[in-house]
């Protein structure tokens, strides 16, 4: 009696291990934790990390990237379609974070309960023709939805947004933690990084240098002519022709419309902006484990022009964005861009905030 006792334990043991992401997904909020108790034990200390629209072009290879983050120990994956699969699939990877999955609007508050960082790649991607704007109509009301889940759930998270588009979609979620009265605009990061590795990769490839070693700051916004790539202050220090300026500026600005068309109507950029969501929140969280001198570029609240928000440098910490850094000297060719920048920027910010009041 005894042995088949042992034997029925053991069994037990391996199937609640066999089962982890759909005992999860059906049980969340219920009393049947077997599965989390055991993983909990052997689970390591690090950030509790939701990725929302994780079953997209952007949220999977996104949420396998933070599955492989050291800093990382629990992973949430939520979407309105398909997170079952994605998590099960992505739970049979043997890095340390425990990975657990949401399905739909009912589950959104367990998703978002807890969360050290909040990344949102939710939404509908462009197709040919398309500017990021045309976006707005659906983008923006998911975006509110989601941000009102993070003021009740986790109002002190940080927020990594990437939902197009972001020129607007970071003064919408401003103005839902307003309404909340959660807003701390030093936790509330617009993603531009994938200008910035765009920048870096196509200098490189003027300059005829290793990308890892070039580092471009990109400022403005995220949208034609508000991407701003400053080329004056290009690290390693170098010059270019205007020729080649007018040709980097361009090929930077219209990168996201590069891989649009290249796609040919099967979404926008997905893998390189999964890689720069992860190296951005990488960032944040050594910032959030105290790393000091973590600058990045990001579309946050600021002071740096006349704008309420506005892209440049910032030095991230403990608190999200710790100090905003001046955009430097600019020479003739990018103060002419930024006044270009600014005009686009002011519409589409006054539009997000416009569509939060109605
Ligand atoms: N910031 C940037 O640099 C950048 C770069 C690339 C793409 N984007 C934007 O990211 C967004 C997503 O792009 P994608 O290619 O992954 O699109 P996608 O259509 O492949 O994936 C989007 C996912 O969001 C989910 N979703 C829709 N409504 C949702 C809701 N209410 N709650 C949770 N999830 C929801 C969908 O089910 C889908 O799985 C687009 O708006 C795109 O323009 C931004
Ligand atoms: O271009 C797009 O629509 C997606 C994204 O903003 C990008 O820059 O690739």
């Amino acid at each position: 009696m005894q042995a088949s006792a042992d034997v029925n334990q053991r069994i037990a043991r391996i199937a609640a291990h066999l089962n982890p992401p759909t005992n999860n997904l059906q049980m969340e909020g219920s009393s049947n934790l077997r599965w989390e108790n055991c993983r909990a034990k052997g689970g390591s200390p690090g950030f509790k990390v939701a990725i929302l629209g994780a079953a997209g072009g952007i949220g999977q290879p996104l949420a396998m990237l933070m599955k492989m983050n050291p800093l990382v120990s629990l992973l949430h994956l939520y979407d309105v379609v398909n997170t079952p699969g994605v998590t099960a699939d992505i739970s049979h990877m043997d890095t340390g974070a425990v990975v657990r999955g949401f399905l739909g609007q009912q589950q959104l508050e367990d998703a978002l309960t807890g969360m050290d960082l909040v990344i949102i790649p939710a939404g509908v991607p462009r197709k040919p023709g398309m500017t990021r704007d045309d976006l707005f109509n659906i983008n923006a009301g998911i975006v509110r939805t989601l941000c009102e889940g993070i003021s009740k759930c986790c109002p002190k998270a940080t927020v990594n947004l990437i939902s197009n588009p972001v020129n607007s979609t970071v003064p919408i979620a401003a103005e839902v933690f307003k309404k909340a009265g959660t807003y701390d605009p030093r936790r509330l990061l617009g993603v531009t990084m994938l200008d910035v590795v765009r920048a870096n990769t196509f200098v490189a490839e003027v300059l005829g240098l290793d990308p890892r070693d070039v580092d471009v700051p990109v400022v403005g916004g995220h949208a034609g002519v508000t991407i701003l790539p400053l080329l004056s202050q290009v690290k390693p220090p170098c010059s270019f022709t205007q020729e080649e300026t007018e040709y980097l500026t361009s090929r930077i600005q219209n990168g996201g419309t590069e891989v649009v068309e290249a796609k040919a109507g099967a979404g926008s950029a997905t893998l390189s902006m999964a890689y720069a969501a992860v190296k951005f929140a990488d960032a944040c969280l050594h910032a959030l484990r105290g790393d000091a001198g973590v600058i990045e570029c990001a579309f946050v609240s600021s002071q740096v022009t006349e704008l309420p928000f506005f892209a440049s440098r910032v030095r991230l910490g403990r608190n999200g964005v710790e100090e905003i850094y001046p955009l430097g000297p600019l020479n003739e060719y990018e103060r002419v861009g930024l006044e270009k920048a600014k005009k686009e920027l002011a519409g589409s910010i006054e539009k997000g905030i416009s569509f939060v009041g109605k």
